[in-house]
C-alpha cells in the first residue's frame, strides 16, 4: 500500500446505523501535549482517518490541535471519544460530550463512546439514553460503547431499542474473545480492538505470528493487525512512531489463511492486565 500525504488507502465499512467508518484506526492512548500533536499529525499523513481518545486520556485538546493543523479535512476524518464513568447519567453524558466537542474544537464527533460500563455504579442505561439524545441533536454521528458484556448489549437494547454501533473490547491473540464476536456480528455491532498488538509485551514472537509473517514476507506486527481484520474486528493500534504507524496500516495486500488464523486464535491465555468490566470500573 502506498499512501501520500493527503489522501488514504484504508478501506472503509458501513456500521449499522449508515456510517462509513475506516477498517483501521490510531489509538492516542499517551499521546499528549507537542510530542502528542505531532504523532498524530504524523498518523494522519500516514494515512490514518480515524483518531480514538477518551476524556481520560486527558488529550482531547491535542486530537482537535492535530485535525486543525493536519492537511486533511475534518470531514475525510473520523473522530472517537469516550464518556467517563465519572459521567455517567443522561445530563452528565450531555454536559460531558458538549465539553468534549469544546476541547475538540469540533461541532460533531463520529463515533461517541460509553467507556467502560461499571455495573457497580447502575447508570449505564441513562448514559446510552444521553447519548441517544446527543444522536438525535446531531452532536454526535454514531454512539456506541466499549467493554460491554453480552448481556450488557441486550439490556441497552431492550431498555432503549438502540443498538451501540460499535463495541470497543479488549481483544489479541491472548484474548480472542471469539464468542462475544460472534453475538457482535448476529446483532449488527461493529467489534473494535483494543491493546491490538498487547502493547508490544511479547506477542510478536509468537510462533504461528512468526512463521505467519515469515510466510508472507511481513512483519509480526502486521500478521496482528491482519488477524484483527481476519476475525471481523477492527483494530487501533497506537504507535506515536511514523515508520510503526505505516508498517501498521499496511496491512491491506495480503491476508491470513483459516489455519494461520486458527493458529494465532490459538495462542488464547486470557487478558493482559485484571480488567474484566463485570469488576474493574474507571470513573
Ligand atoms: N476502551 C478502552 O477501555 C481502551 C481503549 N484503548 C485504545 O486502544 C488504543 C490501542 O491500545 P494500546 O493500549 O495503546 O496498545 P497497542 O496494542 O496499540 O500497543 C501500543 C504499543 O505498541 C507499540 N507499537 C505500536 N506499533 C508497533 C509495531 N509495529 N512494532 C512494535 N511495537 C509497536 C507502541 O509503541 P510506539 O508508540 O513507540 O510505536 C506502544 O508502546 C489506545 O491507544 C486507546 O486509543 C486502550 C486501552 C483500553
Ligand atoms: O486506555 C483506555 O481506554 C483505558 O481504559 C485505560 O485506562 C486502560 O484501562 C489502561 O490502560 C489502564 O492502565
Amino acid at each position: 500500500m502506498s499512501t501520500s500525504e493527503h489522501s488514504s488507502a484504508i478501506p472503509t465499512l458501513e456500521l449499522n446505523d449508515g456510517a462509513i467508518i475506516p477498517q483501521i484506526g490510531l489509538g492516542t492512548y499517551a499521546m499528549r501535549d507537542a510530542e502528542g500533536i505531532g504523532a498524530i499529525i504524523a498518523g494522519i499523513d500516514n494515512g490514518y482517518r480515524l483518531l480514538d481518545t477518551a476524556v481520560n486520556y486527558e488529550n482531547e485538546r491535542e486530537v482537535g490541535r492535530a485535525v486543525i493543523d493536519s492537511k486533511v479535512g475534518r470531514d475525510e476524518l473520523f473522530i472517537t471519544s469516550k464518556v467517563p464513568g465519572r459521567h455517567h447519567g443522561y445530563d452528565e453524558t450531555i454536559a460531558s460530550t458538549e465539553e468534549s466537542l469544546a476541547r475538540l474544537e469540533l461541532e460533531r464527533l463520529d463515533l461517541h463512546l460509553i467507556h467502560w460500563p461499571n455495573p457497580s455504579v447502575g447508570k449505564y442505561v441513562e448514559t446510552w439514553r444521553g447519548l441517544i439524545e446527543l444522536r438525535e441533536r446531531g452532536l454526535v454521528t454514531s454512539i456506541g460503547v466499549s467493554n460491554f458484556t453480552e448481556p450488557m448489549l441486550e439490556q441497552l437494547i431492550a431498555e432503549t431499542g438502540v443498538t451501540p454501533a460499535v463495541n470497543q473490547i479488549e481483544l489479541h491473540p491472548y484474548f480472542p474473545q471469539t464468542e462475544l464476536i460472534s453475538f457482535h456480528k448476529s446483532i449488527g455491532v461493529q467489534t473494535e480492538s483494543w491493546s491490538p498488538l498487547y502493547r508490544d509485551q511479547g506477542l510478536f514472537d509468537e510462533a504461528p505470528i512468526a512463521e505467519a509473517a515469515q510466510a508472507h514476507g511481513v512483519e509480526p506486527a502486521q500478521v496482528v493487525l491482519r488477524w484483527h481484520l481476519e476475525v471481523g474486528s477492527l483494530p487501533i493500534p497506537k504507535s506515536a512512531n511514523p515508520d510503526r504507524q505505516r508498517l501498521n496500516a499496511d496491512i491491506f495486500g495480503f491476508s491470513l489463511t483459516p489455519a494461520e488464523v486458527a493458529a494465532i486464535s490459538g495462542l488464547e491465555r486470557g487478558r493482559m492486565k485484571n480488567r474484566d468490566p463485570l469488576t474493574h470500573e474507571e470513573m
